[in-house]
């Protein structure tokens, strides 16, 4: 039937499930925390890719393809890289009937697999920098409750390995990359995130260093880690012996980063924009931006209608537009309405015997509902308005309502009392792993603990002699805190 049975500020939880089924862009699988992802989903994913592939190629960083298994001696070979993580790694045990010799594992993450290659292919200075990226899918076999998109144990992603030979390099490539995390969540999603960076406690146990960029949804009040660059320091070329002779003829390790966003952005988008009528997609990330629907009526003329919605089409999409008319005889307008306002189609034209006699069209908007009667001359100029207005109102919307959550705090009590409220909360932090640990055990409950989201980047004044929330120490910055996916 049409229209949702939840409702998005009633019960997010049952909403979020039912809008990515009703929309089209998954459906459930037989296997527990798998999903299919549907052309609706899948489309969204491609137009993501084609930006982040031209933009890295820009980089000169090359694409590869490495081997979906692990062997185990290498998936162990340093033991706190993997430690935390082992319950979540799959393993191929069989083929067929017959047991393998050694269990085989399914890839969670791909540094140990390229590494030992890098260190065979990284002899010299001039074999630097090596910048590999692959597109894939990998398998954490997690166990917290999954989640269509947000936390799957099959997901897509790009992870990106890159190996220089200074600090410098590998420092700036962290904080390029996650500019470009930056514009795909705010230029093609319109979902506003903080660039920052994450605690020791929280960061790549494997790395140096790990910066983020991190969104957050109001209607359940946590915060959500939506792609990180990590400086992996000099850690992972000591483990696998990644060195090179440098122009002075030294033996050096190398520097490294790896970085990765996943199919995880679409569920963040879809939480953000999407309404009690279904899914919102901003113009950007749209597989059909404007769907042209026929009002015929009783006997007027239907096929001239008809020719008007297909010519429109036509001027829409050989204008560089996503157009598609929704011709189906079967099917009454209302409810093509419904249908493609439930799978989020940013702008809708209808054309009726008025609009034909009018040599108009009747434009009207899914964020808003707004209705505008668009001269068929003006056609292309009209809908690239609209379609650009609809893309910065996701992201304002979306920007005032994440901000209104932003609650600074300069005490615990404050601090316990935001957390209640669902809000973001910024407060002066001494920096101290042994506190952060402690805030985690004082807020424990079936809501999960609070913890820190990330230092952002552009940090607010802390004036002289401001104490930590949490310990009363000297706060040596500013943190985001919250409960988080
Ligand atoms: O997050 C990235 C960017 C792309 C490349 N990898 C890094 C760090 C991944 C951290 N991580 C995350 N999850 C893991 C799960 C596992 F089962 C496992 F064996 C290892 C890991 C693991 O190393
Ligand atoms: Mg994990």
């Amino acid at each position: 039937g049409l229209g949702l049975t939840h409702k998005k500020d009633e019960n997010f939880g049952e909403w979020y499930s039912e809008v990515v089924v009703s929309g089209e862009m998954i459906e459930y699988y037989d296997i527990s925390g798998c999903y299919i992802l549907r052309p609706w989903a899948m489309s969204i994913w491609e137009i993501m890719q084609a930006f982040f592939d031209s933009e890295i190629k820009k980089m000169n960083i090359k694409n590869c393809y490495f081997p979906l298994f692990v062997s185990p001696a290498v998936l162990q070979k340093e033991k706190d890289h993997i430690e935390g993580f082992a319950p979540e790694v799959a393993w191929v045990t069989k083929s067929g009937e017959s047991d393998l010799e050694v269990p085989i594992a399914i890839r969670p993450t791909s540094e140990t697999v390229m590494y030992p290659y890098y260190s065979k292919w990284i002899r010299g200075h001039r074999d630097l920098p090596l910048r590999l990226n692959q597109w894939c899918n990998v398998v954490r076999w997690e166990f917290s409750h999954p989640t269509p998109f947000i936390r799957s144990r099959e997901f897509l992603w790009q992870e990106g390995h890159t190996a220089f030979a200074t600090k410098e390099e590998a420092d700036q490539e962290v904080l390029d990359i996650l500019e470009l995390y930056r514009r795909i969540y705010e230029e093609f999603l319109a979902v506003p995130v903080t660039k920052g960076k994450k605690s020791e406690l929280e960061k790549f146990a494997g790395g140096l260093y790990t910066t983020t960029v991190e969104a957050f949804i109001p209607n359940t009040g946590r915060g959500i880690q939506g792609a990180t660059s990590h400086c992996l320091g000099q850690n992972f070329a000591k483990m696998f012996e990644i060195n090179f002779e440098n122009d002075k003829g030294e033996k050096g390790m190398v520097w490294q980063n790896s970085w990765a966003y996943t199919t995880r952005t679409i569920g963040v988008m879809i939480m953000t924009h999407g309404d009690d009528k279904g899914l919102v997609l901003p113009p950007k990330v749209a597989a059909i931006q404007v769907v042209v629907i026929p009002v015929p009526f009783k006997d007027a003329d239907t096929q001239g209608i008809l020719d008007a919605c297909s010519a429109t089409v036509k001027t829409l999409n050989e204008s560089g537009f996503r157009a598609e008319a929704d011709l189906r005889d079967n099917y009454s307008p209302g409810w093509k309405y419904s249908n493609w306002e439930m799978k989020g189609v940013p702008l809708r034209i209808e054309i009726g015997p008025r609009d034909l006699a009018n040599k108009q069209v009747r434009a009207v908007r899914r964020d808003n509902g707004a209705k505008i009667d668009i001269p068929m001359d003006n056609l292309v100029e009209e809908v690239k308005n609209l379609l650009d207005n609809i893309q910065q109102n996701l992201f304002d919307v979306a920007k005032q309502k994440k901000d209104a959550c932003i609650q600074v705090v300069k005490t615990w009590e404050e601090f316990v009392e935001a957390l209640g409220q669902k809000k973001l909360i910024l407060a002066p932090w001494c920096d101290e792993e042994e506190v952060e640990k402690d805030v985690k055990t004082r807020t424990k409950g079936e809501m999960g603990a609070a913890k820190t989201l990330c230092s952002p980047f552009v940090q607010p004044e802390l004036p002289e002699g401001t104490l930590c929330f949490a310990s009363g120490k000297p706060a040596k910055k500013w943190t985001y805190w919250g409960r988080s996916y």
